[in-house]
C-alpha cells in the first residue's frame, strides 16, 4: 500500500487525454475521510469539475490556478509548503507512510498552520488550527462535497443503480441527506433504537465471556478490534435492516460472512481499482473483484430490504399498523426511491462499521492502563445503574464522566485523522489568503486535536478536561477537537455512534475490571486512512464480583 500511495501520485503527474469539454481531471490528495470508504491509506484520486487549460508551459487546472485573488489578498502561489518529491521522501524514506497523522504535526511545525501540498499541478490547502478549520467549515456553502469517489460511480454507472450521498452532489446530495437525517440525529428519535442496541450488547458480553474463559489463563480476550469489528456490524445492521445477522454467534451464518467479505473486499479493493488505468482491467483481476464485491454488497443488502418491505406490504394490506426501526421509516416515509434506498442503506453500514469499532478499542486500551479513571467510570455507572442495571437514554445524562471519557478517547485518536473539502459554491478566503472556488481543502483534525495551545499535556489521556468545573477544565476552540464534523456534511451516524459505545462501556464497567493482557506494550495509532491501533489489543477482563 505505501508503494501503492507514491505510484499512484507519480501516475497522476502525467498528462491524461483531453476528454470531452468539460472533462474532468484525475486529482491527488492525501489522507482524506473520503478515501477512508477505501478503508486504506492512499492519496486518493479525485476528479474535480474543474477544466483543464493547455498552454505552453503544459496543461493547469483552470479552478486551481487562477489568481484573480482581490489585490489585498495572498494567493496559493504564495503558501509555504512541500513539493511532490519532498512528501515521497518524508513517506517512504522518513517512514510516515502509515503515520499522516503526525505527519500533519512535523509540517505544522515546518510550514506554520497552512501549508499547500502539490501532486503535480494539482495543490491541496492543508489547515492544522482549530480557527482555520473553523473558517473553511464556516464558509463551505450549502452543499459541502469531501472529495468525490469515481470508481464508486463508475460501478453505480455500470449496474445503472442510483446514487447515494457519497456520489451525488449540490442539491441531490442535500436531498437525500435531508431523507437521512430524521431518525439519525436527534436524541429522541435514537431512543427508540434503545432496546436493540442493548441487545446486540447483551450478545457482545456473552461472546467477550466465552473468548475469556477459553483463553489460558482464563481471563484473556486477544484482539479486542476484532471483536468489536463484529459488534459495530451487528450493531449498525439491527437498526438499518431491522434484523439480526449473527455477526457474534459462534458459528457466524453464510449470508453475513458473505456480507462482511463483500464489505471489506469493496473497501480495500477500491485502492487497486483506483491505481491501475483501465487498459488493465482485462487482465488484472481488481476491476473485476471490486464489481463482484458490490454485487455481493447488494445481493444481500436489498434481499434484507426486500423481506422487510415485503413485512410491511403484508402488514398495511392487513389493515394494520406498522411499527419498526430506520429501514421502516425509509421505507414508509416516500422520500427515496427504493434504489436510493439501497444505496443508502449501504453506505450508512459503510460508515457504522470501523468507526464505532476503533473508538472502542481505544477506550479499553486505556482504561486498562489507568485505573483510577477506570474505578471513577466504575463509580459513576454503578451510582446510576447499581449491579448490572440497565441503563436508559436518562441514566446516561447522569454519566457525565463516561461521556468525557469518549470525547477523550477522539480527541487524542480522532478516527477520521484528515478530512477533506471541496468549496464548490464559492471561493474561500482565510485570513489574508483568497482561495478559488473548487479549491481541496484537507482539513488536519490530528493536528488540531493534539495542539498543545488548545490541550495542554495534550498527548496525556485526561478525561477531566471535559468537566464542567474541575480545575483541569480545558478552554479550547469548539473546532479543535471534531471527531464527528460540524455543520451540514457532518457524521450522520453520530448519535447511533455514542448510544452503542455508552451502553457497551457502562456494561461493560459493571461486569469486569480490565487490565492489560501479558506482555502488552505501548500501542501506537497507525493510518490506514481511519486512525487504528497499530498492534492487536490483548486485555485481562476480570469479573467484578
Ligand atoms: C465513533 C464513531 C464515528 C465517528 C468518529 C465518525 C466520524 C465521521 C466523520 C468525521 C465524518 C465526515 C464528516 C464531514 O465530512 O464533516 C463522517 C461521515 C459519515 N458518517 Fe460517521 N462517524 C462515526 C460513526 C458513524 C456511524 C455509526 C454511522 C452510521 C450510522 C456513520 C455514517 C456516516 C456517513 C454515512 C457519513 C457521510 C455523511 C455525508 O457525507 O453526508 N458514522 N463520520
Amino acid at each position: 500500500t505505501t508503494f501503492l500511495l507514491f505510484f499512484q501520485s507519480l501516475r497522476r503527474l502525467r498528462p491524461e487525454p483531453e476528454g470531452p469539454a468539460g472533462a474532468s481531471p484525475r486529482h491527488v490528495i492525501a489522507d482524506m475521510y473520503a478515501a477512508s470508504v477505501s478503508g486504506l491509506p492512499r492519496l486518493s484520486a479525485l476528479r474535480s469539475g474543474a477544466r483543464r487549460l493547455a498552454t505552453g508551459h503544459g496543461e493547469l487546472d483552470v479552478a486551481q490556478t487562477q489568481t484573480a485573488a482581490p489585490g489585498k489578498y495572498r494567493t496559493m502561489e504564495d503558501l509555504p509548503g512541500p513539493s511532490l518529491a519532498t512528501t515521497a521522501y518524508w513517506l517512504f524514506a522518513k517512514g510516515y507512510a502509515e503515520k499522516t497523522h503526525v505527519l500533519q504535526m512535523e509540517h505544522k511545525k515546518i510550514y506554520g498552520p497552512m501549508w499547500r501540498s502539490k501532486f503535480g499541478s494539482f495543490n491541496v490547502v492543508n489547515v492544522a488550527s482549530a480557527e482555520l478549520i473553523s473558517k473553511v467549515i464556516r464558509q463551505e456553502g450549502q452543499y459541502p462535497l469531501r472529495t468525490d469517489l469515481p470508481h464508486w460511480k463508475e460501478y453505480l454507472d455500470l449496474r445503472g443503480r442510483a446514487y447515494g450521498i457519497h456520489v451525488s452532489t449540490g442539491a441531490e446530495w442535500y436531498r437525500l441527506r435531508s431523507a437521512l437525517n430524521p431518525k439519525m440525529l436527534k436524541l429522541k428519535e435514537v431512543s427508540a433504537y434503545a432496546p436493540v442496541i442493548h441487545q446486540v450488547v447483551g450478545d457482545l458480553l456473552q461472546r467477550l465471556e466465552v473468548l475469556r474463559l477459553r483463553s489460558k489463563d482464563r481471563t484473556t480476550v486477544s484482539n479486542l478490534t476484532e471483536l468489536f469489528y463484529r459488534f459495530g456490524f451487528e450493531g449498525i445492521s439491527t437498526i438499518l435492516f431491522e434484523t439480526r445477522l449473527g455477526c457474534l454467534q459462534e458459528e457466524i451464518p453464510k449470508d453475513t460472512l458473505r456480507f462482511i467479505a463483500a464489505t471489506n473486499d469493496m473497501l480495500s479493493l477500491s485502492n487497486s481499482v483506483l491505481f491501475f488505468p483501465q487498459w488493465t482491467r482485462g487482465i488484472l483481476p481488481f476491476w473485476k473483484d471490486f464489481v463482484k464485491a458490490w454485487d455481493d454488497l447488494y445481493d444481500v443488502a436489498e434481499t434484507l430490504i426486500n423481506k422487510k418491505m415485503e413485512e410491511i406490504d403484508s402488514k398495511l394490506s392487513r389493515g394494520k399498523q406498522v411499527e419498526g426501526m430506520y429501514l421502516t421509516y425509509l421505507l414508509s416515509s416516500g422520500k427515496l426511491t427504493k434504489e436510493e434506498i439501497y444505496i443508502s442503506i449501504t453506505e450508512l453500514l459503510l460508515g457504522g462499521v470501523d468507526t464505532t469499532s476503533n473508538t472502542l478499542s481505544w477506550t479499553l486500551y486505556h482504561l486498562a492502563q489507568d485505573m483510577d479513571v477506570q474505578e471513577q467510570l466504575h463509580n459513576e455507572v454503578t451510582s446510576v445503574c447499581p449491579g448490572q442495571q440497565l441503563p436508559n437514554i436518562e441514566d446516561l445524562k447522569r454519566m457525565p464522566y463516561m461521556k468525557a471519557i469518549i470525547k477523550e478517547i477522539l480527541r487524542l485518536y480522532p478516527v477520521v485523522p484528515g478530512n477533506g473539502r471541496l468549496v464548490t459554491e464559492k471561493e474561500v478566503i482565510l485570513d489574508n489568503y483568497w482561495f478559488p472556488e473548487k479549491t481541496q481543502f484537507h482539513l488536519c483534525h490530528f493536528a488540531a486535536s493534539h495542539d498543545e495551545s488548545e490541550f495542554p499535556d495534550a498527548e496525556r489521556f485526561i478525561p477531566e478536561r471535559w468537566l464542567r468545573g474541575t480545575p483541569t477544565q480545558s478552554q479550547h476552540h469548539p473546532y479543535s477537537s471534531i471527531p464527528f464534523g460540524v455543520g451540514v456534511r457532518a457524521c450522520v451516524g453520530k448519535r447511533v455512534a455514542e448510544l452503542e459505545m455508552y451502553f457497551l462501556l457502562s456494561r461493560l464497567v459493571q461486569r469486569y475490571k480490565v487490565k492489560p493482557g501479558e506482555a502488552m506494550t505501548t500501542i501506537e495509532p497507525k493510518t490506514r486512512t481511519l486512525l487504528i491501533p497499530g498492534n492487536p489489543i490483548n486485555l485481562k477482563f476480570i469479573p467484578r464480583v
